[in-house]
C-alpha cells in the first residue's frame, strides 16, 4: 500500500504523492493521467482537488526534496505557493527539520516552520522567487512595451489597470472596486486568457484584488489549468508585490501584509533588494485526509480500492476561518 495525502493551503486543495516511497516511480504520463482522474470532482477522490504535488529526491545543496506541480488539466506549473507550504510540512515531519530548501522547477526555495496562525493550524513560510516582469519570462505578446505595470489594457477590460509578474509562474493582477470583484468580469477574463489567445500564449493566472486597508488585501484568483480556486499562493504573493509597487501610500515593503481570500487568510512580506524582489508567503499547511492505495492501482489509475482516513485537522482550520469572520464583523 502507498499513502497519499489530501492537503490544502487556504483551501487550495491538492493530493501529495511521494515518489520516493514507491517501489516503482510513476512515469510522467502516469502522473498526468492520475492527476486528471484523482482531482476530478466527479470521478476522483474526496470531491477532487486543484492539482497533484509530486515529491521526489533532490541532490541539490540544502534541499530535503523536490516538488513538481501538476494542475488539474494535466499542465505543469513552475511553482505553487500554497502547495509548497504543504510539501514543506510533509518534508519537515518526515526528516525532522524545520528550516531547509525545496527544489522546484526554476529554483531551490527556502522554507521554514512558523508560529501557528491558530491552535491546530500548522503554519509554514515559503520563499517566492525569482520575480521577473519582462514579456519573455511571462510570456506575453501583442501588448505595448516589454513590461506591463499598472497600465490599462482595453482589450482585457475597459477602465481597469493591469500588472503582469512572473514568480516564476505567470500572473496578471488588477486592483478593483468591490462591485467589480463581485461581478463576472474575473471569470470571463480568466477564461479568455486561458484558451488560445494572442496575449498570454501559455495562459496566465488572473487575480483581482481589493484594498481593504493599510497592508490589507482581499484577493481572488482564476488559475491557469484549474479555473477559480479558493486561493492561489503565488497569486497572492505577486499581488502583494504589485500592491507595494502601485499603491505605496497604503502598503509597505518589508512589513507584514494580510491577504484575505475565499479560503481564509495568509500573510506576505515583500522584500526589495535594490530592485530585485522576493516574497515570503506565510500560511497554513493542513492535511485533511490520508489515502491508502495499492501501488499497482496507482500505476493503473484505478482509485476504487482507496481507503480514506480523516485526520481531523479541518475542524481547527475552520475555527481559524470563523475567527477571521468574527474579527471582520
Ligand atoms: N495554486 C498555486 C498555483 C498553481 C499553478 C498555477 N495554476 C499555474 O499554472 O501557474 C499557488 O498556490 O501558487
Amino acid at each position: 500500500m502507498v499513502q497519499l495525502l489530501k492537503v490544502h493551503g487556504s483551501q487550495n486543495q491538492f493530493f501529495i504523492l511521494d515518489q520516493t516511497e514507491l517501489k516503482t516511480k510513476l512515469n510522467q504520463e502516469e502522473l498526468v493521467a492520475l492527476t486528471k482522474q484523482i482531482t476530478d470532482p466527479a470521478k476522483g477522490l474526496l470531491d477532487g482537488a486543484d492539482g497533484v504535488l509530486v515529491i521526489d529526491h533532490s541532490d541539490h545543496d540544502g534541499t530535503l526534496g523536490s516538488m513538481q506541480v501538476i494542475n488539474t488539466d494535466g499542465s505543469i506549473a513552475s511553482m505553487c505557493g500554497n502547495g509548497l507550504r504543504t510539501v514543506s510540512r510533509y518534508l519537515s515531519d518526515k526528516y525532522h527539520q524545520n528550516s531547509f530548501k525545496v527544489e522546484t522547477m526554476d529554483s531551490d526555495l527556502a522554507v521554514h516552520r512558523e508560529t501557528s496562525l491558530a491552535p491546530g493550524v500548522p503554519t509554514f513560510s515559503v520563499e517566492i522567487s525569482p520575480v521577473t516582469f519582462n514579456k519573455e519570462s511571462l510570456p506575453f505578446d501583442n501588448l505595448d512595451g516589454d513590461t506591463l505595470i499598472d497600465r490599462e489594457v482595453p482589450a482585457f477590460t475597459k477602465g481597469l489597470k493591469f500588472t503582469a509578474i512572473a514568480v516564476p509562474n505567470p500572473h496578471l493582477i488588477s486592483f478593483v472596486s468591490e462591485e467589480v470583484m463581485n461581478s463576472d468580469v474575473l471569470g470571463k477574463l480568466g477564461k479568455e486568457l486561458n484558451q488560445p489567445n494572442p496575449y498570454f500564449t501559455d495562459g496566465v493566472n488572473v487575480s483581482f484584488a481589493q484594498i481593504l486597508d493599510h497592508n490589507q488585501l482581499f484577493v481572488r484568483t482564476y488559475e491557469r489549468g484549474v479555473g477559480f480556486t479558493n486561493a492561489c499562493g503565488t497569486g497572492m504573493s505577486a499581488t502583494s508585490l504589485a500592491f507595494c509597487l502601485n499603491h505605496p501610500e497604503v502598503s509597505d515593503f518589508e512589513e507584514t501584509i494580510s491577504v484575505y481570500n475565499p479560503g481564509g487568510m495568509v500573510k506576505t512580506r515583500v522584500h526589495d533588494d535594490d530592485g530585485s524582489y522576493h516574497i515570503d508567503l506565510i500560511g497554513n499547511a493542513t492535511f485533511t485526509h490520508k489515502v491508502e492505495i495499492p501501488e499497482t492501482d496507482l500505476h493503473a489509475n484505478q482509485l476504487q480500492h482507496a481507503e480514506i482516513t480523516d485526520t481531523g485537522e479541518q475542524k481547527d482550520y475552520l475555527n481559524f476561518v470563523n475567527d477571521l469572520k468574527q474579527q471582520e464583523a
